[in-house]
């Protein structure tokens, strides 16, 4: 006979957790009115990096109204634990203390009822030819599949230090098979860090490769931390003791490390949680649309999406900057005062924008221009998602995978397939395409428009060019950067040289105060999502777990890296996933071994097949226009949108010398005409969109 807890304990538990919430929330509004730290820092450059870091995971007010929602239950189904919790039970199981109703009740008190509402789908001309803008109702029979503010998608169930989600590590002695988890920092530190200098290069691959990853990781995933955060960041939060009721999991420095003495730990904040209809475990959301649709330039939600275009011409053409461009090309705009949060939580944002002037562009000396957002992409109107599939399955994957398991792994596009969830899964974001951090090269190469060196603008280090947009629009525009990235090799991925210590050793360092550390933050976050072990991501891709030193330097190749995880880890089923894929040798003409080749094919895969909208699937673009999409290049895309006029027939692949670039007029352009819509066409868009106003 089940006993349940009955209505009246629950609404307890909502009660008290609801004034909780409300005091947590309003006392970091009191915290954040009176920092004055944060307004001043905009004026003298120093904007500490964890803020930065926040700025960076920066989202709009749908995923903050789930998020809250999100919290609301989690501290209400931990609540409800602790005041169940007895020594002999060990793991409370809320399905077996909560009737259907009282758990009805709690996800409709606490807002994650509507967030996990199910769409209900148009069935208009409008939906069957268009995906909308947060992704809802691609799949008609799973409208969230894809969509944005939804749940990463598990692979593998998580494993966590307890029920309630506190983070493997969580508590330093805790052990897992046995073993301790040895701190980030240690790892980072022994397995990851090289020097900046000598690093080997990749001659076979251009830094617009690197780039083009991180510029799709865009597109794909972006887990919001919980707002609240915010108010931590004002207080001393390194040396703050964190509770299980705040979202911080400080990174330990260990006393072997050459930061000890001027700091005892990193700051870190939890990935914010996700509403959940199963109250199971905690989940994280990923903020925009799984689809490779562009949204990082069109938005993910229908408010950005409006302010992000000029609505004054019925051209659906997107808005350029008033204040600036590049030498006539647009920038994209500042951002308006509308796209900040009134939420409390979000007040910093709101102190550095009001100290850069709200009414006024902000002032680009000030190099603190986090608002600013430009790309060289927005000058190319809707084909260009159409054009970015084809870049990245063609033409980026088989350079990521090699030639041969692009071609296991991903076979020929089959048609749409329904029953394939398109989500984002919590590994690929997490772990699996973090692969590209260990192929940045240290340096930002600037080009004159001969290809060479200009004494005018010098190679930056990397970290004098993160959040230094300011340096686009003052130093000469985009086109020396990216005549940079065409001619400059990725960084080569080796057991000795994983990480630059640009990345480990100065993160976001040039705005001020204490650098972060990239290894350290990705190894963190898996375990905040309480990611499984290297050997569990082995076995699910049906590669064999290694049980002993010698199986794991055969997979890795190498004695003396299977040593030293293993003298860290003490079992390879502990080993944090992502420094463990890293770790494995490239495939044959691949940049990744065969966990991470397995883990990013299996995601692009469902990607592709679970998108109704591919480019390939029938009925979305007729065979004249499949056949025009297929000529698409990158090399045509920068002569069209920058003032370059030399490029390499692949700007993926490494152009050794200027002297093997083509100019711009022997590339070819994409036929266009296979596009020309009948009178009808026209007449049915003019009808829908702007009531005939056009
Ligand atoms: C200069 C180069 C780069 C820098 C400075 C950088 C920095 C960062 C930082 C600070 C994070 C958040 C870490 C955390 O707190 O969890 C992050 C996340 C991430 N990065 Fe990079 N990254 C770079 C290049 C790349 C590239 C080339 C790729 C892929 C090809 C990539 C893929 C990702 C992914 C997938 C995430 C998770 C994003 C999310 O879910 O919100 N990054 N990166």
């Amino acid at each position: 006979i089940k006993m349940y807890l009955g209505s009246s304990f629950i609404q307890e538990a909502l009660r008290y957790r609801a004034i909780k919430l409300f005091l947590f929330y309003s006392m970091f509004c009191v915290c954040s009115l009176i920092s004055i730290r944060v307004k001043t820092s905009v004026s003298d450059g120093s904007v500490r990096p964890s803020d930065l870091l926040a700025m960076f995971k920066q989202t709009g007010p749908k995923t903050r109204t789930h998020i809250t929602s999100a919290e609301f239950l989690d501290n209400t189904v931990e609540l409800i634990r602790e005041m169940v919790y007895t020594h002999s039970m060990d793991k409370p199981d809320l399905t077996e203390l909560l009737s259907a109703k009282d758990m009805e009740t709690i996800l409709q008190v606490t807002g994650c009822s509507s967030e996990t509402l199910r769409h209900v789908c148009k069935s208009d001309c409008v939906s069957k030819r268009y995906r909308t803008i947060t992704g809802h109702c691609n799949n008609r029979e799973n409208p969230q599949w894809g969509a944005a503010n939804t749940p990463y998608a598990r692979w593998l169930s998580p494993e966590y230090e307890d029920p309630r989600g506190a983070p493997r590590g969580w508590n330093p002695q805790h052990t897992y098979h046995n073993h301790t988890l040895p701190p980030v920092r240690s790892v980072s530190q022994e397995v990851l860090y090289t020097h900046n200098e000598n690093i080997s290069l990749d001659m076979s691959l251009s830094h617009l490769l690197v780039e083009w990853g991180q510029w799709i990781d865009h597109d794909l995933t972006l887990t919001p931390q919980s707002p609240s955060t915010a108010a931590f960041k004002t207080g001393a939060d390194c040396t703050r003791t964190c509770s299980r009721d705040t979202p911080c999991f400080p990174i330990q420095i260990p006393l072997s490390d050459p930061r000890t003495g001027t700091q005892s730990c990193m700051p870190f904040f939890r990935s914010a949680p996700s509403c959940t209809v199963s109250l199971g475990h905690r989940e994280q959301l990923n903020a925009i649309t799984a689809f490779v649709d562009a949204n990082m330039v069109y938005g993910s939600s229908d408010g950005l999406a409006a302010t992000l275009r000029n609505l004054s011409s019925p051209l659906g053409l997107l808005a350029v900057n008033q204040f600036h461009s590049d030498q006539g090309l647009g920038f994209m705009p500042f951002l308006t005062r509308t796209h900040l949060t009134k939420a409390c939580a979000f007040i910093l944002l709101k102190h550095l924008y009001t100290a850069s002037n709200a009414a006024q562009p902000i002032r680009i000396k000030d190099r603190n221009s986090p608002f600013y957002k430009f790309t060289v992409f927005m000058h190319v109107s809707d084909l260009l998602n159409l054009v970015w599939k084809i870049l990245t399955w063609d033409h980026y994957l088989p350079r990521v995978l090699g030639r041969s398991a692009n071609l296991a792994l991903m076979p020929p596009y089959k048609g749409y397939d329904t029953a394939a969830d398109p989500s984002i899964s919590n590994i690929f974001s997490t772990a699996a395409f973090r692969f590209a951090h260990v192929t940045v090269h240290p340096v930002v190469n600037r080009l004159g428009p001969d290809y060479r060196l200009s004494p005018e603008h010098p190679a930056l280090p990397l970290h004098h060019s993160l959040f230094a947009s300011w340096r686009v629009v003052q130093e000469g525009g985009i086109d020396p950067v990216l005549r940079g990235l065409l001619l400059s090799p990725a960084k080569l991925q080796t057991a000795d040289q994983m990480m630059v210590e640009e990345l480990t050793e100065r993160l976001f360092q040039a705005q001020g105060g204490l650098p972060l550390d990239l290894a350290a933050l990705n190894l963190q976050r898996g375990r905040d999502h309480g990611l499984q072990g290297y050997s569990a991501w082995r076995e699910l891709c049906g590669l064999f777990a290694p049980a002993n030193e010698s199986d794991l330097a055969g997979i890795l190749g190498n004695v003396v890296l299977a040593r030293k995880l293993l003298h860290l880890y003490g079992t390879a089923k502990n080993i944090d996933v992502w420094v463990g894929a890293i770790s494995e040798p490239a495939l044959p003409g691949g940049r990744v071994g065969p966990l991470l080749a397995c883990l990013i094919a299996k995601q692009f895969k469902a990607l592709r097949d679970g998108d109704r909208f591919w480019w390939q699937n029938e009925g979305v673009f007729s065979s004249v226009q499949r056949d025009a999409l297929r000529t698409t290049s990158l090399s045509r895309i920068i002569c069209d949108n920058t003032h370059i006029r030399l490029v390499p027939f692949d700007p993926f692949a490494h152009t050794l010398h200027p002297d093997d670039l083509l100019p711009c007029t022997r590339i070819g352009y994409m036929n266009l005409s296979a596009w020309r819509e009948t009178d009808t066409d026209t007449q049915f868009i003019k009808t829908m969109f702007f009531g005939g106003l056009f």
